[in-house]
């Protein structure tokens, strides 16, 4: 099956500094991808590659769907808007019945069907994830791209939010491209690694090694994910 998302060695450069080399990826239907590396190394640049956002300054980027979902690092949520218009405004022109019906669906797939008439200023930063992530969602997206969106979370609600997400790409099919610096989040949610580090010359663009991640996802025991996450820590820290 074709991809849904190829980077073909691509380079991105920013005023003459470049940030990536010759960088070249794949990612399937029903797949997750976790970009795990230290601030700076320029996995959000992947993700807005991706996005389209930016262009890349040399290399290919193909993207073969176009429902695509985008959850940013801040939920960038509309303050002035509700939760439900928050979720509407993505959605564009569709008849009502048919909107009222997917709004009110993925508020229930994240839990936040008793806040859709709150505004933003009313969210906890958990429910105003969540809200970003029912937005990325509502667009029955083909492929998602996260940018540590539990980054700013408690741990309880942080691993609650992880499993709501797998459950959902795997209903769906989703591919994900999932960016994070946390091992232990790479450990349980991804089934392949790219791991990014800094080069020790710091003229030179990221150095990326590629980490498959033994097992299914779904069958790794707790076990497996504190072995899996000392492996990612140590690569990580340069060990
Ligand atoms: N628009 C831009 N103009 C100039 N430099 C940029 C731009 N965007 C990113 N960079 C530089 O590219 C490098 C990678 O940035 P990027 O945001 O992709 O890193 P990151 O790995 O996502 O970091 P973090 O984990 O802190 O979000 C950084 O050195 C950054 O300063």
């Amino acid at each position: 099956m074709e991809a849904l998302l190829e980077f073909a060695s691509v380079t991105k450069s920013f005023n003459g500094t470049t940030v990536l080399a010759g960088f070249s990826f794949s990612l399937a239907a029903g797949e997750v991808v976790a970009i795990l590396g230290p601030s700076g190394c320029g996995k959000t640049t992947i993700l807005n590659m991706a996005a389209g956002l930016i262009r890349q300054t040399s290399g290919t980027v193909t993207v073969r769907t176009e429902q695509l979902g985008y959850v940013f690092q801040e939920p960038r949520l509309i303050p002035w808007k509700t939760v439900t218009d928050n979720i509407r405004f993505v959605l564009g022109r569709m008849d009502q019945d048919t909107m009222n019906e997917k709004v009110t669906t993925v508020l229930q797939k994240v839990g936040l069907f008793h806040a859709r008439d709150y505004y933003p200023k009313q969210l906890s930063g958990g429910m105003k994830q969540r809200v970003s992530i029912a937005r990325a969602l509502v667009t029955d997206p083909k492929m998602m791209l996260m940018d540590e969106p539990f980054s700013a979370l408690d741990l309880a609600l942080k691993r609650e939010l992880q499993q709501d997400v797998i459950r959902l790409i795997e209903e769906r099919r989703i591919g994900m491209v999932y960016v994070t610096h946390d091992p232990e989040e790479a450990a349980r949610l991804a089934d392949r690694v790219l791991l990014f580090s800094k080069s020790n010359n710091l003229a030179a663009a990221t150095v990326i090694r590629e980490y498959p991640l033994p097992g299914q996802r779904a069958g790794r025991s707790e076990e497996q994910i504190q072995q899996i996450k000392a492996v990612l820590h140590q690569h990580l820290t340069g060990g």
